[in-house]
Formats: C-alpha cells, sequence, structure tokens
C-alpha cells in the first residue's frame, strides 16, 4: 500500500447545503481513481479542494505526501488539472499554449521543446501544433488540455468529467489516452464522471458519490459482482412450468414472469444455463429465446443510492433541450 492521496473527514458547505460530507478516502500511487455520480453530488468540488482551488469548511486531505491547507503550492506543483471548463486560449497555436504553460510550471527551458513534442505526441496532436486552437474540433481542445496538464509531469493528475460533451468516437480517444498515461510509471489519475461506462472500463476503483458521501467503492468488476449475479430472460409460451422447474430445482433465486417472459435471478448464468436447458428440454419445456444480462455499473448505482443514474441522465438531456426549445421560441 502506497497512498498518493489520503483525506480525513474532508467536508465542504455551502450555507445550509453539504457538497462534500467529511469523505475519508484513501488512493494508492498508480490507479484510476474515478468518482462516478450524478450532477450535484460533490464530485467537482471533492477534486477542487484535493487541487487547492477551494478550502474545506472542515477536514483536510494530504496529496504526494503534502497537506492542502499548509502546503498548498507543493500540492500545486505534484499535480496536474483538466476541469470541465476549456482553458487553453483559443486564440493562441497549441504550441503558443504549452510554452506558456512550461513557463508558468517553471519547465527548464532547455527541457520544454522535448517536453512539449512528448505531451504532443501522447495526444496525437504533433501534426496540430501550429494551428490556432480556435480551429480544433472539441475532442482536439480536451486532449490538448491533457497534454497541458501533463506537461511538469505532475504525480497526480485531476481529470473533470473529461469527456463530457464529447461525441462517442472522441470519447474513445481520451480514453486511449488515459490507459496510455496509466502505462506511464508513477503516474495517478483521479477523475470524475456521471458516465456509468467511462468508470467501468477505466478505473481501477470507483468510488460512487451520492449527496457528498461515499456510498460504495470498490473495483467496478467487484462492484457488479457484490449485486450477486446474473440475469437471465427466457421467452417461451411454458412459462408455468418453467418457472417451477427453476425454483423448485433451485437454480435461480428468484423468478418473475411478464409479458410472455421469464426473467431468473441466478448466480452465474454461464454456468447454470446449460443445465437449465438440459433440465428445460428434459421436461419438455419449449424455450424460444434466451438472453442474458450481466449486472452493470448503473445497476450497482441503483443498489446503493436507489437511484438511475441512466434515467437522471435523460431527464437531464430532456431538461436541457425543452430549455433550448423554450428559448428558440420566443
Ligand atoms: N459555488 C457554489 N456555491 C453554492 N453551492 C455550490 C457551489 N458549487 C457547488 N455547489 C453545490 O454543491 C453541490 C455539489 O456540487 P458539485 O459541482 O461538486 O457536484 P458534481 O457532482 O461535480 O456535479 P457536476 O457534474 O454537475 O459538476 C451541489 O448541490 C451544488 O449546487
Amino acid at each position: 500500500m502506497d497512498p498518493i492521496i489520503e483525506t480525513f473527514a474532508i467536508t465542504k458547505k455551502y450555507g445550509s447545503n453539504t457538497a462534500v460530507d467529511a469523505i475519508d478516502l484513501t488512493v494508492e500511487r498508480g490507479e484510476v481513481f474515478g468518482l462516478l455520480g450524478p450532477n450535484g453530488a460533490g464530485k467537482t468540488t471533492m477534486l477542487s479542494m484535493l487541487c487547492t482551488i477551494l478550502r474545506p469548511t472542515s477536514g483536510t486531505a494530504t496529496v504526494n505526501g503534502y497537506d492542502i491547507l499548509r502546503q498548498d503550492s507543493l500540492v500545486r506543483r505534484s499535480i496536474g488539472i483538466v476541469f470541465q471548463d476549456p482553458s487553453v486560449d483559443a486564440d493562441m497555436t497549441a504550441l503558443e499554449n504549452l510554452r506558456m504553460h512550461a513557463d508558468l510550471y517553471s519547465v527548464p527551458v532547455s527541457e520544454q521543446k522535448a517536453r512539449i513534442e512528448e505531451v504532443l505526441e501522447l495526444v496525437r496532436l504533433e501534426e496540430k501544433a501550429d494551428a490556432f486552437v480556435s480551429t480544433y474540433s472539441g475532442g482536439m481542445r480536451r486532449r490538448l488540455e491533457i497534454a497541458r496538464g501533463l506537461l511538469h509531469y505532475p504525480k497526480v493528475l485531476f481529470l473533470d468529467e473529461p469527456t463530457i460533451g464529447l461525441d462517442p468516437q472522441s470519447r474513445e480517444h481520451i480514453w486511449d489516452y488515459i490507459r496510455n498515461l496509466k502505462k506511464r510509471e508513477d503516474m495517478t489519475i483521479i477523475l470524475t464522471t456521471h458516465y456509468m461506462e467511462e468508470a467501468d472500463r477505466l478505473c481501477d476503483r470507483v468510488a460512487i458519490v451520492d449527496r457528498g458521501r461515499i456510498v460504495a467503492l470498490d473495483k467496478p468488476q467487484d462492484l457488479k459482482k457484490g449485486l450477486g449475479g446474473d440475469t437471465i430472460v427466457f421467452g417461451t409460451s411454458d412459462g408455468q412450468a418453467l418457472r417451477d422447474l427453476l425454483l423448485q430445482s433451485r437454480m435461480a433465486e428468484s423468478v418473475q414472469i411478464r409479458n410472455g417472459e421469464i426473467t431468473a435471478a441466478v448466480g452465474n448464468a454461464s454456468v447454470l444455463l446449460p443445465r437449465i436447458v438440459e433440465a428445460a428440454a428434459g421436461a419438455g419445456i419449449h424455450i424460444e429465446y434466451i438472453h442474458i444480462s450481466h449486472p452493470d455499473m448503473n445497476d450497482v448505482f441503483i443498489h446503493y443510492t436507489g437511484r438511475d443514474l441512466r434515467q437522471e441522465e435523460a431527464r437531464e438531456r430532456f431538461g436541457r433541450l425543452a430549455m433550448m426549445k423554450r428559448r428558440r421560441s420566443r
């Protein structure tokens, strides 16, 4: 165990609203660590405190061994930050942006050229280095932000919603870069996201954040495994017979019949399915189709928070759309 971040009952209150509620958290060196939660859960606030942008109301944290309250400039020198709001200058070229940042972080002049080339290559923007950022796509700007966040070789890179607002292809690209970064020795990455797939595919460990608290924390596969098993849906006209068979043989933990389909909660579907099919054939039960689903991060989220992140996302998108329509019709 080699913790690079430790928080001690870290808390942020805005009046009576507790945005981050006494969180104790340890992040290990070299991890890609995700904070997953809906809008307003407290993810950005948590990150901002760790980056020394915001001061906690109470509690504290150490980053790379430095206290965020007493050693903020040492913390800042240890970290790279890529936040939601774009902060690269669109009226400058990528190269100019990176040079300015290198000066700001006192990267030795003799090393600047090589480092700038290195980070541009990492995010595959070498050929666009002399183009004005105003001509970049959203995904390219985000990649440039990541390059800039890396320029001074931070020990910890903070990424706040790294792929928000990007199309699926750009999102995949950013994921590739993050995976690449992970391979770089000694680098720890903390990211916030409200995309479950992102948390699942990128992160070594995920903390599910809800209303300022961490309600679950583990490796994505263990969070899913913790829900206890798979679901098998059978299409059959012999629903009642299949239901009785599944329950009597104890191959399913619970069974529901809905719209001519049987939904069975089982342990490990790939182990049980051949046995179920054989038993059903033996009992003369005709199965038309089978669909297996494994629990995903949304199921994990529902389990721990009682809410559906996917629905919240859709509602939010719908809300934004309605707002845009209202504006347009004015
Ligand atoms: N400057 C502020 N003043 C007052 N309240 C704030 C401020 N910043 C955040 N909050 C509140 O703190 C809570 C946590 O917000 P935060 O931005 O950390 O959530 P989040 O999980 O990062 O969500 P998002 O993805 O929307 O940024 C919310 O209730 C928010 O309204």
